[in-house]
């Protein structure tokens, strides 16, 4: 078969080099991705018989495991099948011959920049999918057929074949002819340092540990044992006992006697076996024994799915365990909650929800669009669909983990129909408020989760809050922000913290600020000063969200670089303060007067501040106007639409000026402005100029100290380098040299090849390993070694690969 690969040969080839050479300690991980892929075939037959009956003739669905080990005891072989949906040969070439997933380079990229213990996540987060055989095995074969289907009515099977040190595949049609049936193959013939993979009892371990809850349909393996029967019972062929077949082609004829799908009863079998044993000890007079070998399937994973059983019996460890092999994902969930309800419509069921330890980078990207997968319903332990449509989660929990199992719905339910289901309508509601009810306990009963939670999850709760109404308060309750005073503070905390008289809730916003820098804002020296706590809101979603919100218990939001700002004690001693006030009113009038001429272009008003200790001014929005945050994220979004409107400019310049009069600057100032001569003849040019400088430096530094930007740098800075000059004692008018040297001529000839092949860097040492570069002139002076560390800062040392 010619079948064109989707993505070059040499990807594949480093993928196996990489599978090979850099994740062997992670060797035995070939078995939960096989049994995995072998699982999601046969969902996929069940799923596609809903609606195309012929594919699947009801015949058992299971997974079977056999381990043959060459007469020769050198060497041997594992043979994994399914009887699920197969592949056809272009299938197998382009599902197994090739990379066409989505993220490979990116994998392949990232695996390659890492050595060996590194990888163990990554494969996690990836899946290896099939690639894993090669872990194990040196050559590998796949026999598959699709299932008869109209357009296909006589499916062949073919096998794919491929060895792990050449970058080729063979596809030819099955010498045996289609002796599966249905299905798909694996056969992997092990390398020497695999061999142990040949014990049934290693394969047991492994499919206990890695894959017994990663399919609802049996999964089988071969077993041999011997077994004591009395001498005349071997002269009748024992029915169970099978015949061991050791050439593939020899499989052909003995398949079918072989294998669980023919023969229902091996499973009954098993228990008549044991049902003997009991029975002994009442046999008559012990006769002649013999040994027999005894071949038989037995089930590894029998025991119920983890979601039907009591939580009161079911170890954190198997809640891992079934999430790792479940979702897919290899990391420790960071919580679960495990329960059962009733939906109100009738429907009883029983859920499994999981908190992933990390969110996938795509719904950061964008999580407006992101679609979640990872509801999984079944019904009667029956997988149905983990496409919700317009019954989904809201965005805010798209990344929910949730296995929930119905009793009650009709068993064939197709997606249309299922979608005006009425349980189906209810289960959004239900798997919400048990997530918030999940995240509300560990707030409340432990505070080291909860910060676990919180780097994860902290602003999905301010996203929750903007997006879902009806939980708004619920879960705005769960966010934390860091204040002047404390780190992870909920709105609950900061107004146990209020002072007396305290009617808002004080906020400065800076989005990308860190929070300590925040603190430093000359908008709350005064109330940090005076022991009043000031929220720092540094994340986009942070104003959004104060915006939905607008107040909480009663007491609003209150901006503290925006006019409005109270105390709440000011009334405690109103004559006082107001008479102080008209003092200092009258004291600065000829400044402020004067000011409000100057800084015309900047802000429509100047006052007297209550809000500045040390700083000499600040710009303050006005109730309608831009907040430096506002105008920043209006730049940062470019919302040219907006701008050039009235209201755009008004909001721009919808500032004050609020000057400090216990500040010397400001005193001197004020000084100055009095000392300037009014009458027209005696006016002092100069002297108006040189203090309408400092007044415009003043200005400007107010803009930058409220995190504004200034409009024209360049003035603002010329003007500071005419001031420095002067204190400096330098004339003013000094040109400086601008004379510079001119480039050479124009010179429209291409480097050459030579030229452009020539590195950047010296990478004759390149050995694909992470280093850094250490340029030329500093090798003498530096020398670096590195060392990996782990989490708690131990030196991690690595297994000779
Ligand atoms: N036993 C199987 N029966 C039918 N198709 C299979 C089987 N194993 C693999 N495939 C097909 O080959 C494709 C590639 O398999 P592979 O294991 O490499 O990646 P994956 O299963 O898609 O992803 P991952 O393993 O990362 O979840 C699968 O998507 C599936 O279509």
């Amino acid at each position: 078969e010619d079948v064109d690969p989707v993505v070059p040969k040499s990807d594949v080839a480093r993928m196996r080099k990489i599978v090979i050479n850099s994740l062997y300690s992670h060797q035995e991980i070939f078995i939960r991705e096989l049994v995995s892929n072998a699982n999601d075939a046969i969902e996929k037959l069940r799923l596609t018989a809903l609606t195309d009956k012929s594919v699947w003739d009801g015949n058992p669905l299971n997974i079977t495991i056999k381990t043959v080990k060459d007469e020769d005891g050198k060497g041997g072989h594992i043979i994994i099948s399914d009887t699920g949906i197969g592949m056809s040969p272009e299938e197998l070439a382009t599902n197994l011959g090739t990379l066409a997933k989505s993220g490979t380079s990116d994998f392949l990229a990232r695996a390659e920049s890492q050595d060996g213990t590194g990888n163990g996540n990554l494969i996690g987060a990836f899946g290896l999918g099939f690639y894993s055989s090669f872990l194990v095995a040196d050559h590998v074969t796949v026999a598959s057929i699709p299932p008869k289907t109209s357009q296909n009515p006589e499916p062949i099977q073919h096998i794919f074949s491929s060895a792990a040190d050449d970058t080729t595949f063979e596809i030819f049609p099955d010498p045996r002819g289609n002796i599966l049936g249905r299905g798909t193959e694996i056969t992997l013939y092990l390398k020497k340092d695999a061999l142990e993979y040949l014990e049934e009892a290693k394969i047991q371990e492994l499919v206990n540990k890695h894959s017994s809850y990663s399919s609802s349909f049996p999964i089988y393996l071969y077993t041999t044992r011997t077994e004591e029967v009395p001498e005349e019972d071997v002269e009748e062929p024992v029915p169970e006992t099978l015949k061991e077949p050791t050439t593939a082609s020899e499989a052909k004829h003995s398949e079918a006697s072989d294998t669980p799908v023919e023969k229902d009863e091996d499973e009954a079998t098993i228990e008549d076996v044991e049902g003997d044993e009991d029975k002994k000890p009442e046999e008559p007079a012990a006769p002649k024994m013999k040994s027999i070998t005894v071949n038989e399937w037995s089930q590894l994973n029998a025991q119920p799915p983890l979601w039907t059983r009591d939580p009161k019996n079911v170890t954190d460890e198997e809640y891992s365990l079934f999430y790792n092999a479940f979702f897919k994902d290899f990391t420790k969930p960071l919580a679960w909650h495990h329960f059962s309800g009733d939906s109100g419509s009738g429907v009883s069921f029983k859920a499994i929800l999981y908190l992933p330890a990390k969110l996938a980078e795509e719904y950061w990207q964008q999580p407006l669009s992101y679609l979640s997968t990872d509801i999984k319903l079944m019904v009667k332990r029956v997988f149905i669909t983990s496409d919700l449509g317009e019954n989904g989660l809201p965005k805010w929990a798209s990344w929910a983990r949730v296995v929930i199992d119905a009793d009650d719905l009709p068993l064939n339910v197709s997606r249309e129909t299922l979608q005006s289901n009425r349980f189906l309508k209810q289960l959004k509601g239900v798997i919400i408020k048990r997530l918030i009810q999940l995240f509300s306990k560990i707030a409340e009963e432990d505070q080291d989760k909860f910060k676990e939670i919180q780097e994860t999850y902290g602003s999905i709760f301010k996203l929750g809050a903007v997006e879902d109404i009806k939980n708004r308060e619920k879960l705005a309750s769960l966010a934390r922000f860091s204040t002047t005073q404390r780190n992870d503070t909920s709105f609950d905390q900061y107004i146990e913290n209020k002072k007396k008289g305290q009617k808002q809730i004080f906020y400065l916003a800076e989005i990308g600020k860190k929070p300590e820098d925040l603190a430093q804002s000359i908008f709350v020296e005064k109330l940090h000063a005076r022991g009043y706590e000031v929220f720092l809101m540094t994340e986009p979603l942070d104003e959004i969200l104060l915006g939905h919100l607008r107040q909480w218990k009663n007491m609003p939001f209150q901006d503290v670089a925006k006019a409005g700002l109270k105390f709440g004690d000011e009334e405690l001693d109103p004559e006082e303060e107001k008479a102080q006030q008209k003092v200092l009113e009258e004291k600065y009038k000829p400044l402020i007067d004067w000011l409000k001429v100057e800084a015309k272009d900047t802000v429509r008003d100047v006052k007297i501040s209550n809000r500045l200790v040390r700083s000499p001014c600040a710009i303050v929005a006005e109730v309608g106007g831009y907040t430096a945050n506002v105008q920043k994220m209006m730049s940062a979004s470019n919302a040219k639409g907006n701008r050039g409107g009235i209201l755009h400019d008004y909001a721009m310049k919808a500032k004050v000026l609020e000057i400090n009069p216990r500040s010397p600057l400001i005193e001197g100032l004020l000084r100055r402005v009095e000392d300037l001569p009014v009458e027209e003849d005696e006016k002092d040019v100069e002297a108006e100029d040189e203090l309408r400088e400092v007044a415009s430096i003043l200005i400007d530094g107010a803009l930058v100290r409220s995190g504004f930007e200034v409009s024209d740098s360049n003035s603002f800075f010329s003007r500071v380098d005419r001031v420095l000059r002067r204190s400096l004692g330098v004339s003013e008018t000094a040109p400086t040299d601008t004379t510079v040297k001119p480039a050479p001529p124009v010179d429209p000839e291409l480097p050459t090849e030579e030229e452009q092949q020539m590195p950047y860097f010296n990478d004759e040492e390149d050995d694909g390993k992470a280093k850094v570069i250490v340029p030329d002139h500093l090798k003498e002076d530096v020398s670096i070694e590195m060392e990996e560390i782990d989490d708690d800062g131990n030196v991690v040392e690595h297994d000779e690969l």
